[in-house]
């Protein structure tokens, strides 16, 4: 069975290029190269919508900047396609890159209303523009040769679409598979848990953005060569719409579903367009209704799309492992035992009137292990946040080994050596453990997506999993690695984010109550592996409710109260304070 998943690709592929030379009618010929065509669009928005969660309405403009450039330049220009090919991808591009540099910093709706936008404008332009032939378009258009072989727009140009459309679905295959896929594969859980593994989201948003258009242009250019002409309805809104739909019918978050979409759109679009005018008895854009419809059942009963209930029957992949021998990555030189690192100076964060965070100070030296403690509500999660920079100071300042990080956005401070986990797990449910685990390595690697789409980024890859494998091993979890993180219970969960932390070889790290959801046996483990990372050289900070485990582990504890410090001191200090009893310790005991 394992076999069928390996050898489904390769078999596809050679059926979609020699299927022009099988008997197929002319008919069936013409429908795969539409499927063709809109699958490479489609394709774009598997990965911008169902992978990143980015939507974008406007995928149709970006078809029909391929095709008008083609058919501009071919025809008014007399230019090679070739290079029409070129400029048309780097307008897309650049466009692209406009759009994103604008609308994919801010969260919310303005990216779908941008692309909305620019789908109208585009096809207001297109459709007004006297050298592009207003609503008439362009007309005559040749032929695509390829080393003096004419394609014409039947089963030659077939084999440029699939073979097109097949290598693109394996770039993007390849790249879902890499470094810079497991950032942008990150971008449905938020932005926080990336930058705090030193991703940057924007850079990852904009690389999906770009990919798509680009694969939008290409789908335009061809089809320009297709039909010989161009004219703004196939680039329409509402063409753009029905992108989107195939994508989601398909199945968002798989490259396959893209070809499963394109081929069911256009297959039933056709059926219909006969079918619906005969029942009704009066002509009019009827399947529009019915896949309206289709798409309000599919959302509602099969919201990952149809490719799910073929994936589901698939085995599952074997979980690979071959990174033996992979070199060590790049490791940071670590600070000097009792050196100092973090100096939190008279800190503030501000909500509206309430101050979460009033002024606190606290220091930590390489080889510390230091526990912040204090009542739910305290201050001690916001605390953490203004040393990772997930929140802004309101007022004071922090600094690393010396310099001020205030203000410095949370990756470069990962960057610096600070990794930490989260109060409330975060995580991508349906990458494996030990891709979770990866995202910490993500600043270690350099590979880009280009790398990653030749799949000429392997080496990398084996160190990067090298690397992860080794920190899950560390704390006792290699044996899940091929696991997905959305099976495991809380307390591995959170196991699994220390793993990821320590894989960005930090030399401080901030653990938000690790110990949360452990068995008594799992927290001796845990308090274990933490002092070995300390004699390491590693230094701790730790937010923890468990009191035993606290005051076992940790050299000095901060206690907080109402966002203030209460007090600092050893284990046994904090525990004799009298104040600690009234403010924490009296409550819980
Ligand atoms: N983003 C926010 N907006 C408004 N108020 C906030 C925000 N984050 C935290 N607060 C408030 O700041 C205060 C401190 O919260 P914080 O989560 O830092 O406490 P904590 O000590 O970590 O508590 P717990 O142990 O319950 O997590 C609380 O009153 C909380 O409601």
């Amino acid at each position: 069975m394992a076999a069928l998943r390996r050898f489904a690709f390769p078999a596809f592929a050679a059926l979609m290029l020699l299927l022009p030379a099988l008997p197929v009618p002319d008919f069936w010929i013409t429908q795969s190269i539409y499927i063709g065509l809109y699958a490479l669009v489609a394709l774009g928005l598997v990965l911008l919508t169902g992978v990143a969660g980015l939507t974008s309405f406007g995928q149709a403009a970006f078809v029909g900047v391929g095709a008008y450039t083609a058919a501009f330049m071919t025809v008014k220009l007399a230019a090679s396609p070739w290079l029409a090919l070129v400029i048309g991808v780097g307008l897309a591009i650049a466009a692209a890159l406009l759009l994103g540099a604008i609308t994919l910093r801010m969260s919310g709706h303005y990216l779908p209303l941008a692309t909305i936008a620019w789908g109208l404008a585009l096809n207001y332009t297109m459709a007004n523009m006297d050298w592009l032939g207003k609503y008439d378009g362009l007309l005559g258009v040749p032929t695509l040769s390829v080393f003096g072989q004419d394609l014409g727009t039947g089963r030659g140009l077939h084999v440029m679409v699939w073979l097109l459309a097949l290598l693109a679905a394996w770039g993007c295959a390849n790249l879902l598979d890499s470094r810079t896929g497991r950032a942008i594969r990150a971008l449905k859980g938020g932005a926080t848990m990336p930058e705090a593994m030193g991703i940057s989201t924007f850079r990852a948003k904009l690389t999906v953005f770009v990919l798509a258009a680009v694969l939008a242009a290409v789908s335009g250019w061809l089809f320009a060569f297709f039909q010989r002409t161009v004219n703004p309805s196939p680039f329409s809104l509402g063409k753009g719409i029905e992108y989107l739909f195939m994508a989601v019918l398909g199945g968002v978050g798989h490259v396959w579903g893209a070809f499963l979409g394109a081929a069911v759109v256009k297959i039933v679009e056709d059926q219909l367009q006969v079918l619906l005018p005969r029942l009704i008895g009066t002509s009019g854009n009827f399947e529009t209704i019915v896949f309206g419809v289709v798409l309000v059942v599919v959302l509602k009963y099969a919201p990952d799309g149809l490719w799910t209930f073929i994936v589901r029957r698939l085995p599952r992949a074997d979980g690979r492992r071959d990174w033996d021998g992979a070199s060590a990555l790049d490791a940071r030189d670590k600070p000097v035992h009792g050196e100092p690192l973090l100096d939190v100076d008279k800190a503030r964060k501000e909500f509206g009137g309430l101050v979460a965070v009033n002024d606190v100070g606290f220091s930590i030296r390489a080889g510390d292990i230091v526990g912040l403690i204090g009542p739910n509500g305290a201050g001690k999660s916001t605390t953490f946040n203004l040393v990772t920079g997930v929140l802004s100071l309101t007022a004071g300042d922090v600094r690393w080994r010396g310099r001020s990080i205030a203000g410095m956005p949370s990756r470069d401070i990962a960057r610096l050596g600070i990794s930490r986990t989260f109060q409330h797990v975060k995580m991508i449910p349906d990458m494996t453990v030990l891709e979770n685990v990866a995202l910490g390595g993500h600043l270690r690697g350099r590979a880009g997506t280009v790398r990653a789409m030749l799949r000429i980024d392997r080496d990398e890859e084996r160190r990067l999993f090298a690397e992860a494998e080794r920190q899950l091993a560390r704390i006792g979890m290699a044996d899940r690695m091929h696991e997905l993180a959305g099976n495991l219970a809380l307390g591995p969960q959170r196991l699994m984010e220390i793993a990821r932390a320590l894989c960005t070889d930090p030399a401080l790290l901030l653990l938000d109550e690790p110990a949360a959801g452990l068995r008594h046996k799992e927290k001796q483990a845990l308090a274990a592996v933490l002092r070995q990372l300390r004699d390491g050289g590693m230094s701790l900070l730790l937010v923890e409710h468990d009191m035993e485990f606290v005051m076992g582990l940790t050299d000095r504890i901060v206690v907080m109260e109402f966002g203030t410090r209460l007090m600092e001191g050893t284990p046994a200090e904090v525990q004799a304070s009298p104040a600690v009893r009234a403010a924490y310790l009296g409550t819980e005991h």
